[in-house]
Formats: structure tokens, C-alpha cells, sequence
């Protein structure tokens, strides 16, 4: 059984400029431990289908079954990493940040502040856990909110975009460095990016979507590469220029066809 499954999930927003038809029809099974990338072109509503499984919005048609079960809700074994890095309490250090999740479920002071160290260490900032994050640099904050979502220890990890906003090569840095984490703790990932590159580096399946409104999975390709990836093989490069063309067809509005 898929520990996350999507079934014919759709999502009509309804608003005053009336109704809006973000996603179709999605439909995906996703395995324990797998790092599936949902790839697509901007506005084919990537956010809205992480934003349904996450528990923060509802579909309107379809369902999201996690472990055989409907998601209604956020729950604490679905971890949320967003885009920017806006997300950390500016009044709390690193390592409170890292630690705040755990201290709301009651977890005693010494026991949060030796988890908070160990996902500090995991992301390679061991020993600036004192820092606020306006001293931290736009990696850094990434960074913690990784090891905050970690701290939890949730089951699936849903990331949007976590990396967009920093330059190329601290975005390449936090790639391998983050693949090495979902290798060591076996963590499901549910990534969304509009990033080739960074989906066929990362992802075991990279879900390609149609361009909006109505974005629908237009395909599923498999990333049989191994860990750490050669980002200059032939064969990551076969499978760039596969996932590439898929989207580029989208682009050039082929994609419907
Ligand atoms: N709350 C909302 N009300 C109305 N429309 C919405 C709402 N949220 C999203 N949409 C619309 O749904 C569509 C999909 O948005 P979504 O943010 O999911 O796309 P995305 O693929 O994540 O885009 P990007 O890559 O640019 O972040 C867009 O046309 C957007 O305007």
C-alpha cells in the first residue's frame, strides 16, 4: 500500500473574481521512503496539491489517503518546508527554532535541546545554534527550517521550493546536502520545484504536470541514477533532456495535446 495516495484529487478556488480551477484530477501513490519531485511550469498549481496534503486547504473533488487513512488536517507526521525563508521566529536563536515544535509537544528542556543539536549538526551548522536569524544568511535559514521540520521527526517531509530563493551555487551546496539527509534517515519527500536540474539530481520520481489552470499529472518518470548523482553523466543527462522536453512542451503550450 502507497503510504501517501492521491486519487483524482481537484481543487476549485471560489472567490469573489469567481471560481478558479487550480488543479484536475491528480492522482499519484508515493512509497515509504521515496523522494518524489512534482515538477511544473508556474501557476499549474504545485502549491495547491502540496498545500492539500499538508492538511491546510481541502480538495474539492477527489481524496488524500495517508496510510490508508483521508487527510483532513495538518498532523505532526507531515513536516512542511516552504519557500523563502520567512518562516523562522526572528526572537528565537537557531537551536530554539530548531527546538520550538518539540518544546509545544512537551518534550523536556535538556531532551529538545540535545535533539535541536543533533539536527543542528545534521544540517552543518554545528555550534552557531546561539545565532538569531537575522545574522544567518538566506542557506542558513534554510538550513534550520530543515532541521526544525527534522526535529519533529515527521514521516514525510513536504518541501515547496525550499531552495528557490537562494543563488545557484549555495542552492547546488543545500542539493547534495539534503539528499544525504533523506539517505540517512529514510524519510518520505514530497519536493516541489520548477527546477529540472534540481528534481532529476534529488528525486527516485520526478511527477511532470500540465501547465494550469487545471494542472494534471502529465507524466511520471522514474530517476534510476544513483547516489551522489553525477550532474554531468550521459545518463543524467539522458534523463534532463526527457523530463526537459516534457516541459518544455508544456511551455510551448503542446502540452494539452
Ligand atoms: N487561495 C486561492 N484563491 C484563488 N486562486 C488561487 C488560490 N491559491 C492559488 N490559486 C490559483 O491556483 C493556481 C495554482 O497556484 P499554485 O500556487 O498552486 O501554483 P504553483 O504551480 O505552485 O505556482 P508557482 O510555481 O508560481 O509557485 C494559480 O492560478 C493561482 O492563482
Amino acid at each position: 500500500m502507497a503510504q501517501l495516495s492521491l486519487q483524482g484529487v481537484g481543487k476549485t478556488f471560489r472567490g469573489r473574481a469567481g471560481a478558479w480551477e487550480a488543479v484536475r484530477e491528480v492522482c499519484l501513490d508515493i512509497a515509504e521512503g521515496e523522494f518524489l519531485c512534482l515538477l511544473g511550469t508556474s501557476g499549474c498549481g504545485k502549491t495547491t496539491v502540496l498545500n492539500m496534503v499538508a492538511g491546510f486547504e481541502a480538495p474539492t473533488a477527489g481524496r488524500i489517503l495517508l496510510d490508508g487513512r483521508e487527510v483532513a488536517r495538518p498532523g505532526a507526521e507531515r513536516g512542511v518546508v516552504f519557500q523563502g525563508q520567512d518562516s523562522l521566529f526572528d526572537w528565537l536563536s537557531a537551536l530554539d527554532n530548531i527546538a520550538f515544535g518539540l518544546r509545544l509537544r512537551g518534550v523536556g528542556r535538556r531532551e529538545r535541546r540535545e535533539a535541536a543539536r543533533r539536527y543542528l549538526d545534521m544540517v552543518g551548522l554545528g555550534g552557531q545554534g546561539a545565532k538569531h536569524p537575522a545574522e544567518l544568511s538566506g542557506g542558513m535559514k534554510q538550513r534550520i527550517q530543515i532541521a526544525r521540520a527534522l526535529a519533529n521527526d515527521p514521516r514525510i517531509l513536504l518541501m515547496d521550493e525550499p531552495f528557490g530563493a537562494l543563488d545557484a551555487m549555495t542552492r547546488a551546496g543545500l542539493q547534495t546536502e539534503f539528499s544525504r539527509i533523506w539517505r540517512a534517515t529514510g524519510k518520505t519527500v514530497l519536493f516541489i520545484t520548477h527546477d529540472i536540474e534540481e528534481a532529476c539530481a534529488l528525486a527516485t520520481r520526478v511527477a511532470v504536470m500540465t501547465r494550469g489552470p487545471g494542472g494534471r499529472i502529465k507524466a511520471v518518470l522514474p530517476v534510476d541514477l544513483p547516489f551522489p548523482r553525477d550532474r554531468t553523466s550521459d545518463a543524467f543527462m539522458a534523463v534532463f533532456r526527457e523530463v526537459h522536453a516534457l516541459i518544455h512542451a508544456e511551455i510551448a503550450g503542446q502540452g494539452a495535446a
